[in-house]
């Protein structure tokens, strides 16, 4: 596939791609959608038009595409997905002179990534965070619990998930504030308040719901992939002090809801539809409503790097892979719902965690540093326990095509300090 704009061999946004988002201008300060083409993005209700034209499953695309998040448009389910893809990936490409060759429509058409501000790509009413990676799971169960009560007994019969805030939920680039609270100083002593002296990095993906479902009507495991519109790379922002204080017995909670970031692009599950693979095989196997029918994993790397404050330079300290995680999104979507709990256009659901069985893919600090127990080695002897004011995290993932990468960008943030009032 080829296409009229210059797309670099290392580009994450190949005509394969075409992830959506929601971006501003200068020029035009409204936020709208826009898709992701090598370097610019492709200002949809610029080409109002041409949509009139080539796409008649979309009705009245002038507002749609004109709106400043994506759930009007995830709302309106497959077949509308389906038939603007199609139509995008004859738009742009090389062989179709009817946007290549109209130099003022390309003119509007068309902006910079660099010169764009990018917006969350849709309005998020519910978030929920899930707890998929049994790697993670278990690490997570042995330095909380202890080795023998590290996984517990309901995990490998359903997806564990806690609700999480979708007010924190914030875009890749938003700075994070050191978060204050509770927690304890030493064994056997009451709490002590202050700001979080183990914050963490959690490295997930997340996934949109496109169009919901009725309350009392769950979604099966075979409709789940209707239902999902696209996936981002999503930081669940974690103070590890706070959390293991605080989430007994009712989970996380303000541990985590200081700040999530997610990545701009939503990659739609149609453009990811050739990196299906088998997830990990699930012992025993789950309930009837929790059955896969065929591959249901996603093949897609992932990655961590970390630049310490004051360092000019990342290191990368994970390479993990979604597919090691033992749920998968579809059984995630079927087990939110399974008991009648509706879901609506723009509900974002983490993964949780995703960690594999080595070393270097762990999905958080407190894995890789066990607790603090260990540290990681910078440059120049700089060494790192938990994330310090100042540093940056970047999380990046893409699936490796033939001769192209189906890329997710970066979701990127850094530690800002805070002081105890
Ligand atoms: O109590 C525990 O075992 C840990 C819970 C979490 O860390 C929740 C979470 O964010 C899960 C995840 O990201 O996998
Ligand atoms: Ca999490
Ligand atoms: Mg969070």
């Amino acid at each position: 596939m080829k296409s009229f704009i210059e797309i670099s061999s290392d580009s994450h946004f190949p005509l394969e791609n075409l992830p959506y988002g929601v971006f501003s201008t200068a020029n035009n300060q409204f936020p709208r959608i826009g898709v992701a083409i090598g370097d610019q993005i492709l200002d949809l209700p610029s080409i109002t038009s041409l949509f009139e034209k080539h796409v008649p499953e979309l009705k009245n695309p002038a507002s749609v595409l004109s709106q400043p998040s994506l759930n009007l448009f995830m709302s309106l389910g497959k077949p509308v997905w389906q038939a603007t893809r199609k139509f995008l990936q004859y738009i742009l490409s090389a062989d179709t002179p009817e946007l290549r060759d109209n130099h003022e429509l390309r003119l509007k058409a068309f902006t910079p990534q660099k010169d764009a501000t990018l917006h969350l790509p849709a309005t998020i009413g519910d978030y929920t965070d899930f707890y998929a990676s049994k790697e993670h799971a278990t690490n997570v169960g042995s330095m909380f619990r202890g080795k023998d009560n590290a996984l517990m007994p309901n995990w490998v019969h359903l997806p564990v998930g806690y609700h999480g805030r979708a007010s924190s939920i914030v875009l890749s680039g938003a700075n994070i504030k050191r978060p204050n609270g509770q927690r304890l100083s030493a064994k056997d002593q009451p709490p002590v308040f202050g700001p979080s002296l183990k914050l963490d990095y959690e490295l997930e993906m997340a996934f949109f719901v496109g169009v919901g479902n009725e309350l009392g009507e769950p979604i099966s495991i075979e409709q789940a992939k209707n239902h999902i519109f696209g996936i981002v790379l999503l930081n669940d922002w974690s103070a590890r002090d706070i959390q293991s204080w605080e989430y007994v017995p009712l989970g996380p909670f303000l541990g985590k809801n200081f700040g999530t970031s997610i990545s701009p692009w939503v990659v739609t599950l149609e453009a990811l539809e050739p990196f299906l693979v088998q997830g990990p095989q699930q012992v025993p196997p789950p309930l009837e409503y929790l059955q896969e029918r065929g591959p249901s994993a996603y093949n897609i790397n992932l990655e961590v790097k970390l630049k310490p404050s004051g360092s000019n330079d990342y290191k990368t300290i994970t390479r993990s892979n979604l597919k090691y995680m033992y749920w998968s999104i579809t059984q995630q979507l079927a087990h939110h719902t399974i008991n009648g709990c509706n879901t609506r256009p723009g509900d974002l659901c983490g993964t949780g965690t995703i960690s594999g069985q080595t070393d270097d893919s762990l999905g958080s600090l407190l894995e890789i540093t066990w607790n603090g127990q260990n540290e990681i080695e910078f440059e120049a002897g700089v060494k790192r326990k938990f994330i310090e004011d100042g540093d940056e995290v970047v999380l990046t993932g893409y699936c490796q095509g033939d001769g192209h990468f189906i890329g997710f960008g970066e979701c990127a943030g850094k530690i800002l300090p805070n002081r105890a009032k």
